[in-house]
């Protein structure tokens, strides 16, 4: 391992040697977390993201964790979705499916992705009006400090331009404060239209993780953690703070090669 969990304002930086490492740090963390959330309530409500994090998950498809982790009590929710149907190859809930759900004992009813037959505004309130059944139920928390969802754990990857879930640089969903759930019709990156955790949900979350490999994240993994001056150009991820939860910052070298200050102990 080259350098893992320092500790700074942006939350703890777990620093890989390579993606073995890296899966097997991930799966581990999310292992543990899962433990703790089921022995203190019961259940372990986990929101996903898609892109590459889907893949770097897979070693909790395998031994030991495969037969270790208590599937039956995982409640799965999407931190952003495409709004396009579920068996479209775009689709989050697919490539999570494809990819983890379909190889771990997972409860079919306690996956809950998008109604994907409506429209991105329609599905956004739907899934908010799934979550707020839940939080009734306490099958996922509450935040004592907002009346947010406060999930076990929000799993986020980020993109070369620093965005997190569906919230992207410059967007007024960045500065929604109301909603726990919103949509856009102009995602950059394509497709245009997605649903989306809004800020004050990922930041009422009791963990959350940020999982980024690859030098083309370099830049904004630096723009995100270091201490940049107030007229540097600030990056999306830079705003998950959670209020009471942990940030963890999960980056293979070439992700963190831009560092500030930063010290591999080869
Ligand atoms: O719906 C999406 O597009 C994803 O949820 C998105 O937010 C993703 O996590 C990042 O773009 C990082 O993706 P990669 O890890 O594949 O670069």
């Amino acid at each position: 391992m080259a350098f893992s969990g320092v500790k700074n304002d942006r939350g703890e930086l777990r620093i890989l040697e390579n993606l073995d490492e890296l899966r097997t740090d991930l799966a581990d963390y999310i292992a543990e977390l899962s433990e703790a959330a089921v022995k203190e309530r019961g259940v372990f409500a986990v929101a996903l993201s898609g892109g590459s994090l889907i893949g770097l998950m897979g070693k909790l498809c395998e031994a030991p964790y495969n037969k270790t982790v208590d599937w039956g009590k995982w409640y799965i929710f999407w931190a952003d979705e495409r709004v396009v149907a579920k068996s479209h190859s775009d689709s989050n809930y697919k490539l999570a499916k494809d990819g983890l759900l379909s190889k771990v004992p997972i409860v079919p009813s306690h996956v809950h992705s998008i109604n994907d037959s409506v429209s991105a505004e329609e599905a956004a309130d739907e899934y908010t009006f799934v979550i707020r059944q839940l939080v009734k139920s306490r099958m996922v928390s509450v935040s004592d400090i907002s009346d947010c969802p406060k999930f076990d754990l929000i799993l986020l990857g980020m993109g070369p331009d620093g965005h997190v879930a569906s919230l992207f640089p410059n967007h007024a969903v960045l500065d929604e404060k109301d909603e726990w759930v919103t949509f856009i019709t102009d995602s950059p990156k394509p497709p245009p239209e997605r649903i989306t955790f809004t800020l004050p949900v990922i930041n009422s979350a009791s963990n959350v993780a940020i999982v980024v490999t690859g030098e083309t994240k370099a830049e904004a993994v630096h723009l995100a953690i270091d201490n940049i001056g107030p007229d540097s150009q600030s990056v999306p991820a830079r705003l998950v703070q959670p209020t009471k939860g942990k940030l963890v910052w999960f980056l293979d070298k070439p992700a963190a090669s831009k560092l500030d200050s930063l010290q591999f102990s080869e």
